[in-house]
């Protein structure tokens, strides 16, 4: 497919508002992708690689306006992209906005004149990119995208400028696609006809509806086990419903976390007969996978590959493992006497890659595994927690100290006794999980409960920051938070809610510049706006009504606590969980 004809698919897509018809128009352009369909299924979300996959193109928005003014003519400055960009608020329509050496050539030589861009290439030229490493990359990054842009027109800019900054901006999120992908290659036109006619009689539509939903789910299965839409995409197309039953889980290709909810032991025995009890470690998210091979790999709940930064697990896992398993579990820092030590200490291991070997001296990690998804060849997902639970004790040896202590009981002083005792031993809390439940990846419904003591802290996405005075003049000093206000479609918003220049020692500032100023989008004096993705956790002492920040909300009292490097922008806490904090004060 031409680069062209995609972009213009996806311009309709985008001025479309009307769900069905984008789920449609969507489905269309997936039935006439042909080879390039997983390649579509992957750009339609801003995504070159699956989503399990951790390899980033790594452009920040400085390098795109670098290569958009390179190929905007030598009069085009970075700033002036920049000037652009403040006025026009979206980094495609200010490609858009420029004549490139693609409209150039058209001019020159006729619509023949320009070599066109596929689909194909696209990807093969973005993937080169991705891989350039060490000294010199970020120049041939700059200019591979600024060959790029030179050979587009302005559909066509407006669209790559946004996927090389993962922005599709075209309301498609993954469940569009996954309906997508339903709608195209499994629901049959007359099911597609009746589902939408309003004339059709309502035993038809229910039937044809219910074969929809089913077709939805065989998609929905095989994307939560593989996290690949470009793979379940030509599944589906070539082997429909049979195909996607045989995707399985893979050891080595990560799986989205299963999540919990805050409860109470009361809301978890009103709900089942038995709860099952474990304590909620205060570390990181960590999902291991050891191959047939005995090779380990190591993902934070983000599916990123964060094997290198803790090799003291890798080597435990290496020793305890000898058969092909995915666990789920968490990272734990721990003193000289194996008492857990607070979550900022493991966040200076976690996806740490410089001076592994000098960290891993300072701070000690280990793992505490409490779920089994895979081993020797058997999916486990289908399976209740206990049977995994099992099967995580004869992967580990039951009386490893790697393996949750899981308490079985129905009586709420047990589960009372059980919780004092790990408050006491220095964790964060309890984890209290419905024993029958399946493990649902992505999912934060109501069968694992969290539950500890009351100190609230959130985790906000800095959207924005200053630059200090004086002395700290090279250093941004202030930062603006953001809450993250969910929606339908991938492209979450943001609403200020404060700044944070407290807690925050100079040694932290000078990480924090290194971490942000690649994300800095614009400057207008000391201020600067930062593309959102990364995050803090931020300690206050009351969540206030205010008109001052967007979001209508306040904080006082900000005080920095940490970055939480294991989340990104899109699993930063909601506006909706301020709302719920700033009601129950
Ligand atoms: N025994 C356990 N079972 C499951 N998760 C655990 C356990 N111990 C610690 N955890 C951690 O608790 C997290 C569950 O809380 P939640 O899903 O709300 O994550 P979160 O948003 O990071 O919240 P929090 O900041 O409270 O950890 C898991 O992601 C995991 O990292």
């Amino acid at each position: 497919m031409e680069f062209a004809e995609f972009a213009s698919r996806a311009a309709e897509i985008e001025a479309e508002s009307a769900d069905l018809a984008v789920i449609s128009l969507l489905a269309d352009l997936f039935c006439d992708a042909d080879d390039d369909l997983p390649t579509v299924a992957r750009f339609v979300q801003g995504r070159v690689f699956p989503a399990w996959d951790s390899t980033t193109l790594d452009i920040g928005p400085r390098l795109c306006h670098e290569a958009i003014a390179r190929a905007a003519g030598t009069n085009v400055s970075a700033d002036d992209v920049e000037t652009r960009l403040a006025d026009r608020g979206e980094i495609g329509a200010v490609a858009a906005s420029y004549d490139f050496g693609g409209q150039r050539g058209l001019a020159a030589f006729g619509a023949g004149g320009r070599e066109t861009l596929t689909v194909a290439e696209v990807d093969s030229e973005l993937r080169a990119l991705a891989a350039a490493s060490g000294s010199g990359s970020e120049e041939t990054k700059l200019k591979t995208l600024y060959g790029l842009f030179n050979r587009t027109d302005s559909d066509e800019a407006r669209f790559l400028a946004r996927l090389v900054l993962s922005e599709m901006r075209i309301g498609v999120g993954e469940g569009t696609v996954r309906d997508a992908i339903a709608e195209a290659f499994l629901v049959t036109d007359a099911d597609a006809a009746a589902i939408r006619d309003d004339d059709a009689d309502s035993e038809t539509e229910t039937a044809a509806r219910d074969r929809r939903d089913e077709a939805i789910a065989a998609v929905a299965r095989a994307l939560q086990v593989s996290n690949d839409y470009g793979m379940v995409a030509e599944v589906t197309r070539d082997e429909a419903e049979s195909g996607l039953d045989e995707v399985r889980l893979e050891v080595g290709r990560p799986v989205q976390a299963m999540l919990a909810q805050a409860g109470t032991a009361a809301d978890a025995l009103d709900e089942w007969e038995t709860a099952a009890v474990e304590t909620k470690f205060d570390g990181a998210r960590v999902q291991v996978h050891r191959d047939d091979e005995g090779d380990v790999s190591l993902f934070s709940r983000n599916m990123e590959d964060v094997t290198g930064a803790l090799p003291e697990v890798v080597e435990f896992v290496a020793d305890a493992v000898d058969e092909p398993v995915i666990l789920d579990g968490e990272v734990v820092a721990m003193d000289d006497d194996g008492e857990p030590l607070p979550f900022q200490e493991i966040l200076r291991r976690f996806r740490r890659k410089h001076d592994v070997g000098r960290m891993r001296e300072e701070v000690r990690v280990e793992l505490r595994a409490f779920d089994c998804l895979h081993a020797a060849g058997d999916d486990l997902l289908n399976e209740p927690l206990t049977t995994r639970h099992d099967r995580l004790s004869t992967v580990l040896g039951s009386d490893s100290d790697a393996v949750s202590d899981l308490l079985l009981t129905d009586d709420p002083d047990e589960i009372a006794a059980y919780e004092s005792d790990a408050l006491e031993s220095g964790h964060e809390g309890i984890m209290l999980k419905n024993p029958e439940a399946t493990y649902s990846p992505g999912d934060r419904g109501k069968h694992w409960l969290k539950r500890k003591p009351d100190v609230e802290t959130l985790d906000l996405v800095v959207t924005g920051a200053e630059w200090g005075e004086g002395r700290r003049a090279k250093y941004l000093g202030t930062f603006l938070l953001s809450a993250r206000v969910e929606s339908e479609s991938d492209d979450d918003e943001f609403e200020t809610i404060g700044k944070v220049a407290t807690g925050i020692t100079d040694e932290e500032l000078v990480e924090l510049t290194e971490l942000l100023e690649p994300e800095i989008e614009r400057e207008s004096g000391k201020e600067v706006d930062i593309r959102p993705s990364v995050v803090f956790e931020v300690g206050y002492e009351e969540i206030q009504a205010s008109p001052t920040y967007s979001s209508g909300y306040a904080l006082r009292f900000p005080r920095f606590v940490s970055v939480r490097a294991d989340k990104t922008a899109d699993t930063a806490d909601s506006l909706t969980r301020v709302e719920r904090l700033a009601e129950s004060q």
